[in-house]
Parts: C-alpha cells; sequence; structure tokens
C-alpha cells in the first residue's frame, strides 16, 4: 500500500458506515449524514447568455450540460439524504456590500468593471433581486435545502456557511458549479483550512476563462486541496444510476 493509499484507508477506517466515494488522487470515504452537496453560483449571471460573465466576455456556451449534471447530482444527494447548500454570489441592490474604491473587489471584479465600462448595464449586475442574481430556473432549492449569500468568491467569506455546516456536523463538501476557478476553488480552498474535506464533481463544473483555467483548477485541487470525482461516480456510490438519471 503506498502513501496515497493508506490516507484513503485512513480516511475509510475512521469513518464507520462510510461509502467510498472514487476520486483523484484516491478514493474517500463519506457518510451521507457528514456529507453536503455544494451548488456554487449557479445564477444567470455565470450560466446564462446575457448574465454577467456573457457580457463580460467569458464564454459561457457551454454551460447547458453543466447544468443538467448538477440536476442529477442533486436528485441523488436529497435521495440519499445529503445536505444541499445553494451559494448565491452578488450585493444589494446599491452595491454597499460590493465596496468601493478602497476594497480590491472595487478593482478585481468584473462585473463591476463592466457595469463602469457599460453604463447602460449600471445597477443590473450580480445586484440582488435582479434577473442576473437568480438562480437559474432549472436548479431551484428544494423545502429542506438550504440557501447561503455570499458577498465574494469564497463562500466562507462574511457568510453562515461554517457555523450552518458545523451545526450540522457536516465533515466533506462535495462541490458542483461555476467557476470552477474563481468561487468554487476559492471556496474549497477556505474548506481546507477549516478542516473540511473537499471533492469537486469536475463535470459538474465550468471555468471561467479558457479551457487551461478549469485544468489547472482541477490539478490544483487534486493535488493540493482536496480531490476530483464525477457526477457518476457519486450518484454510483449514493445508489442512483447516473446513465439513468441523465439519459
Ligand atoms: N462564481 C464565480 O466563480 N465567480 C467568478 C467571478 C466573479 O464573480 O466575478
Amino acid at each position: 500500500m503506498n502513501a496515497a493509499e493508506s490516507l484513503a484507508g485512513y480516511r475509510l477506517g475512521s469513518a464507520d458506515g462510510a461509502l467510498t466515494l472514487p476520486a483523484r488522487p484516491e478514493p474517500l470515504a463519506m457518510k451521507a449524514s457528514e456529507t453536503a452537496l455544494i451548488v456554487v453560483d449557479m445564477q444567470n449571471a455565470y450560466a446564462s447568455k446575457n448574465g454577467y460573465l456573457d457580457l463580460a466576455g467569458f464564454d459561457v456556451s457551454t454551460t447547458a450540460p453543466v447544468i443538467e449534471r448538477i440536476s442529477v447530482a442533486l436528485e441523488a444527494a436529497r435521495a440519499a439524504g445529503i445536505q444541499v447548500v445553494f451559494l448565491q454570489n452578488g450585493w444589494d441592490a446599491g452595491y454597499v456590500e460590493a465596496g468601493g474604491p478602497g476594497s480590491p473587489n472595487w478593482h478585481k471584479s468584473n462585473a463591476l468593471k463592466t457595469m463602469r465600462q457599460r453604463p447602460e448595464l449600471a445597477g443590473t449586475l450580480l445586484a440582488k433581486g435582479g434577473w442576473d442574481y437568480a438562480l437559474v430556473d432549472a436548479l431551484q432549492p428544494r423545502p429542506g435545502d438550504i440557501l447561503v449569500p455570499k458577498p465574494r468568491y469564497s463562500g466562507f467569506f462574511n457568510s453562515q456557511l461554517d457555523s450552518t455546516l458545523r451545526a450540522r456536523g457536516i465533515r466533506n463538501l462535495v462541490f458542483t458549479g461555476i467557476a470552477t476557478n474563481v468561487c468554487v476553488e476559492s471556496t474549497l480552498r477556505d474548506g481546507f483550512h477549516l478542516e473540511y474535506f473537499g471533492v469537486v464533481l469536475e463535470d459538474a463544473t465550468h471555468q471561467a476563462g479558457p479551457p487551461f483555467a478549469q485544468q489547472a483548477a482541477l490539478y490544483n485541487i487534486e493535488t493540493f486541496f482536496g480531490w476530483v470525482s464525477s457526477v457518476a461516480a457519486f450518484c454510483d456510490t449514493f445508489a442512483l444510476d447516473a446513465t439513468t438519471a441523465i439519459a
């Protein structure tokens, strides 16, 4: 047994009644009751034509299959009793939470920059109450799901996420959503530092930027911060036939 296998074995041994999720760089044991499926920012801003990313020049033409696979993962999670948590990114309609020129967010947010460059868009991007901020129609929370608003890339920053998870004894975070290289990776990294085990379902995520951004994020996660798996592996592990569900 090599070092990686013994780590997986440790997790297997430490989690009574756990199921083993096939993942890279090694399989990971997790109990449904200690696991949350995190759906990161599946808002029109990130997944729809005429949403923020599209208007800022990022390619969103291949987000439809991602939405479909997240739907499948959601069904599997709910059927298995895994807590579903939706994250929703954005600010109040007056953009007070976005920060002014004294905040790096004011300088780096491509949504804020796009609105400054195109005044006709002012007030429309990532503003609470607007279409851009809304979750896509196909991925709406159901009773029992939790919705956590967040004002920055990491879901743990200035939000209720950590206390919400800790209160439920959740230790494992299974990530889906957009964008892999920004809010998914930021939240998984912060989760790592807070002692959560983070796994990304790679085919239920999409990058902001060129394909190399997706590859780099997954490399970082697999090598330094967590694990990488797939929707089919997640569904198989938690007993829903993904092939049937996707067909
Ligand atoms: N949800 C995200 O990954 N967001 C990426 C960029 C942004 O919000 O500006």
